[in-house]
This record gives C-alpha cells, sequence and structure tokens, in this order.
C-alpha cells in the first residue's frame, strides 16, 4: 500500500520522539533526588569523598539537563547527553566501590535507562559500548592497580549483569516498538478501505505542506464524494455500499502517484491530496477519475451499478500551511458539485 509505511512511520516517530524527551526529563529529575541523596550519603554518613564529588557534579549536570529539557532546548542531544551522564556516574561507582559493598550492581542500571531514552538500535550501542569499555577499565585496574581491591569475580559479575540487563531491556524495547507501531497503523489506518484515515490523513498533510512550502511549489486538495450511496445501500445492502466505496478507493489508487496521499475522511467522503499540482492539473485529474470509474461500474449481485463522484478542489496558496481554510474551499466547491446535480468537478466558489 503507497500510503501506510511512511506516515506510519511519521506518526511513529513523532510518538517516540515524544516519549523520548518526556522520560529523559523523568529520568533525569529521579537521577537529581537520588544522586542528590548519595552525594550528601557519602559526603556525611560514608566518608566516601571520591564518590560524594562525582555524585555532586552529577547532580548539577542533571539539574542543568531537567531545566534545559524542561525549556525545550535541543530535545535531540539532550537525551543522549543525559545517558552518557549516566554511564560516567555509574563506572565511577563501579569502578571506585570497595569490594564487597555491592556497588558493581549500579552499573547493570544503564541499559534500561538507555533503551528507554534513546530506542532500540542506540540503546544496545550504548549498553553493548559501556558492557566493552568498562569490563576493560576493570581489567587494567585489576591488572594494573591492584590497590583498588577489586578482583576477577568482580569483573565477572558486572560483565554477567550488564548483558543480562541489555538483553531483557532489548526484548523489552523490541516488544513495546513493535506494539507502537502496530497501534499508530490500527489509529491511523480506515479498517475498510486500507487507506488513510483522517489522522493519518492530517499527518500527511501536515509533512506535504511543509515540503511544498520549502520548495515554493503548488499543492492541491480534492475533496470527493461518492453519490447515492445510500441508494444504493438501501437497493443491494450494505455490502454492496461497502463493495463502491473499496471499488472507488481501486480505481482511484491504480491512477495516482506515489507522492499522491489519497484518505477516506469517513462514510463516503475522500480526501486526496496533490503534491506538485496546480488547480489545473488538479481539475485534469478530477475528470479522470470521473472518466475511469464512468468506464468501470460496479458488479454486485449479478449487476452492473454506475457509480459517480462529486468533486470540490482548492489549491494551497503561497506559504499555506493550514488545512482548516484549504479544507473548506474544496469543501464548499463539493457542496456545489452536488447542488448542481452531482457527478461534477467544481474548482472555483
Ligand atoms: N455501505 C456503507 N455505507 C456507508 C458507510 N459509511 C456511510 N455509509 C452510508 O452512506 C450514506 C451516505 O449518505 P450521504 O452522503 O448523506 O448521501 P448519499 O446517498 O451518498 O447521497 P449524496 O452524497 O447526496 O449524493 C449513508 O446512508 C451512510 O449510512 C460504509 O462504510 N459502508
Amino acid at each position: 500500500m503507497k500510503y501506510s509505511q511512511r506516515y506510519h512511520a511519521e506518526l511513529v516517530n513523532r510518538d517516540a520522539e515524544t516519549r523520548r524527551v518526556r522520560l529523559t526529563l523523568r529520568a533525569a529529575l529521579l537521577g537529581v533526588v537520588l544522586t542528590g541523596f548519595f552525594a550528601w550519603f557519602d559526603g556525611w554518613v560514608t566518608g566516601y569523598v571520591f564518590h560524594a564529588l562525582a555524585e555532586g557534579i552529577s547532580c548539577v549536570a542533571l539539574s542543568w539537563l531537567v531545566w534545559g529539557l524542561h525549556r525545550g532546548y535541543a530535545p535531540q542531544i539532550l537525551p543522549l547527553l543525559g545517558v552518557a551522564l549516566a554511564a560516567v556516574l555509574l563506572a565511577i561507582l563501579t569502578v571506585t566501590g570497595a569490594p564487597g559493598d555491592g556497588v558493581v550492581i549500579w552499573a547493570a542500571l544503564l541499559p534500561p535507562l538507555a533503551f528507554f531514552v534513546l530506542g532500540v538500535w542506540r540503546g544496545l550501542l550504548v549498553s553493548l559500548g559501556f558492557c566493552l569499555i568498562l569490563n576493560l577499565t576493570l581489567w587494567l585496574c585489576i591488572t594494573l592497580i591492584p590497590a583498588f581491591g577489586l578482583n576477577w569475580l568482580a569483573m565477572v559479575n558486572v560483565g554477567a549483569s550488564l548483558l543480562a540487563s541489555t538483553v531483557l531491556s532489548l526484548l523489552y524495547e523490541h516488544s513495546r516498538a513493535h506494539s507502537a507501531r502496530r497501534l499508530a497503523h490500527a489509529a491511523s489506518t480506515d479498517p475498510l478501505t486500507g487507506v488513510a484515515n483522517r489522522r493519518g490523513f492530517l499527518a500527511g498533510f501536515e509533512c506535504h505542506m511543509a515540503v511544498a512550502v520549502r520548495s515554493c511549489s503548488p499543492i492541491s486538495l480534492l475533496l470527493f464524494d461518492l453519490d447515492r450511496l445510500k441508494q444504493l445501500n438501501d437497493e443491494l445492502g450494505h455490502a454492496a455500499g461497502d463493495a463502491a466505496i473499496c471499488h472507488v478507493v481501486t480505481v482511484i489508487e491504480g491512477m495516482i502517484r506515489a507522492q499522491d496521499l489519497l484518505a477516506r475522511l469517513g462514510g463516503d467522503e475522500f480526501a486526496l491530496l496533490l503534491p506538485d499540482t496546480d488547480l489545473a492539473g488538479a481539475a485534469a485529474l478530477a475528470h479522470k477519475l470521473q472518466a475511469a470509474l464512468a468506464q468501470t461500474p460496479l458488479e454486485v449481485a449479478g449487476t452492473r451499478w454506475p457509480l459517480t463522484l462529486s468533486i470540490g478542489l482548492a489549491e494551497a496558496a503561497p506559504g499555506e500551511t493550514d488545512y482548516d481554510r484549504l479544507a473548506s474551499v474544496a469543501d464548499r466547491c463539493l457542496y456545489r458539485a452536488k447542488e448542481g446535480g452531482r457527478d461534477r468537478v467544481v474548482d472555483r466558489c
């Protein structure tokens, strides 16, 4: 299907980006509280000055991150910075922790954080990179600085817990992303015809309008409505009405370009967005669609039922991106086409 992959991906990416920023903000807030508490705990209770210093610096850096995310500043880079900061802090705690006090366990927190905040592939890359670098550092400390008091068992524990946590996070994030894709598909597709529904259309509309404005190219909208569907439903049954709607979509999909966006807005009302097309081009296509439909009547229950469309057109003014204005012009034209006797194209009103 022409529509599906591109616009579902667009919807999923947009949702994923918003979710990523939201999760980073929450994780960073939790990080501020935890690092603040442990900076105090290690400074005043355990006396681990080095730990207290690392946690204090992380607390300040995470506060800055929270502030930046809250202000909406460069959200793409800040989540990556947040994870990098957490990685450095967890590595310091793991490498400098006294043997037997269990701090190695903190390293296993990084994979879930990286997957939740960065998504599947970047999360996997960061988790495996972290596992590799941390184990290399532990190995160097064990062989070169015995005074650190680390042993091979600590290294095996860190490596195993990090890998286990990476695999679990990968499985979880993978199934979550799969569900998100399926949900986005269901939420933006018309189940009867498989073309975009209103939500999918509006997502695609935004993308196309942004491209049209950037490239200063014309873009037109067709709104069309099947004529006398109620009569078909009444005479041949609802299933025949459904078949008529699907038939119209099949005929039109066979005639439009890959970049055109066809959607069923509801009932027997459709929209077709035509990038790189002015009003004259859109009118020519509208007449062609009518002619094609006239040549291929619906064959149902042993009868041939002629299908016709009423079509209203509008071309976006230069720089215009507002759906409501463009749709209201096309809708007025469609109304005129119905009023004028149906089975016609109206491009001015
Ligand atoms: N079979 C079927 N009918 C539908 C579907 N959605 C809406 N309808 C029916 O389609 C008809 C649309 O009615 P209208 O658009 O008001 O009128 P029409 O009969 O198409 O006549 P005009 O639009 O005035 O030419 C209604 O009777 C709806 O019940 C659907 O998914 N399947």
